[in-house]
């Protein structure tokens, strides 16, 4: 079987078997991102590392093309700049005729910049424009220049650190105008946090890659960290999984799981 048919149905098919998704009136939640062996999901002071080789990020865009939204933070979109759109895709399949995922993005303060490439994309045939949750405390000049180029700004609640609440996101995404009825969470730590925090995860899959970063990398889930900001529903239990597959994409181990209520 070729690498994007493996692909194609490892992830179609954990897709398919979600059974009481968590969220009544929101989207199904897919978390994802890569990992290495000692827990880091980037390098110092954030460096953006290419984690997944090259058969695990087929997979990874595979299920990009299984959602319509991808969800990041402004932390991510910041640092890394990424286009968010499915382009390793099977023969025969072009970016520009398949569906590609919204990106949405959770930026408390609009510090989403006017260069960014989810915005710059969104002018080409077929790239949906970026869909920009932020607090009622937002600069009003900002978000005009931000709609002027095609961003769609929704205003909703924050806590008193900034944090938007991610229900609140939910719910507001499964509706019309948006419709997303699966969404990818993609990162980065603050956001992988919150979403396990508040048990809003339907499907874990975390891509392991054989390197070490070290120390001074960026820990997917930093239990030690002050996360004082995280003010939701707080659920102390750590998250439960079931139905552990595991799953080999070139020198990577993908690890993809239901989780538990
Ligand atoms: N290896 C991988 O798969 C991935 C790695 N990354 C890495 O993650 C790093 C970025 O992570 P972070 O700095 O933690 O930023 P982040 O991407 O998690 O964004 C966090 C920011 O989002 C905003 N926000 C609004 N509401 C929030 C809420 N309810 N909960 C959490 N944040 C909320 C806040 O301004 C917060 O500072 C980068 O180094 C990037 O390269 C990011 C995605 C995937
Ligand atoms: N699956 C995966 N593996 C890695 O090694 C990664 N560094 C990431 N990062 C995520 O992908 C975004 C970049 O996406 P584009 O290639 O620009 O579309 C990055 O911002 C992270 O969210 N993912």
């Amino acid at each position: 079987m070729s690498i994007h048919d493996r692909a194609k149905s490892f992830c179609s098919s954990l897709l398919e078997n979600i059974v009481n998704p968590k969220s009544k009136n929101g989207p199904i939640v897919t978390l994802t991102y890569a990992q290495s062996l000692d827990g880091r999901i980037s390098g110092h002071h954030g460096k953006q590392l290419a984690l997944s080789c090259e058969e695990s990020f087929v997979m990874t865009h595979r299920l990009r093309t299984l959602h319509d939204g991808i969800l990041v933070g402004i932390g991510t979109l910041l640092n890394d700049n990424p286009r968010l759109t499915a382009r390793l895709l099977g023969p025969g399949e072009l970016e520009s005729t398949i569906s590609q995922p919204r990106p949405i993005i959770l930026d408390s303060q609009l510090r989403f910049p006017l260069s960014s490439k989810v915005l710059l994309q969104s002018k080409t045939n077929g790239y949906k424009s970026p869909l920009i949750f932020t607090s009622y405390k937002h600069d009003s000049d900002k978000r005009k220049l931000l709609e002027q180029e095609g961003a769609v700004i929704v205003p909703i609640e924050s806590n008193k650190n900034g944090q938007l609440s991610i229900p609140h996101v939910l719910s507001i995404l499964c509706l019309p105008p948006f419709s997303i009825s699966r969404l990818m969470v993609e990162g980065g730590a603050k956001i992988i946090k919150s979403f396990l925090k508040i048990n809003m995860v339907d499907l874990l899959i975390v891509t392991i890659a054989p390197v070490f970063v070290g120390a001074n990398g960026i820990l997917a889930i930093d239990e030690n960290s002050t996360n004082s900001q995280i003010e939701e529903e707080v659920n102390d239990d750590l998250p439960k999984l079931v139905n552990v597959k595991y799953e080999q994409f070139g020198r990577d181990i993908v690890l993809a799981s239901y989780v538990l209520s």
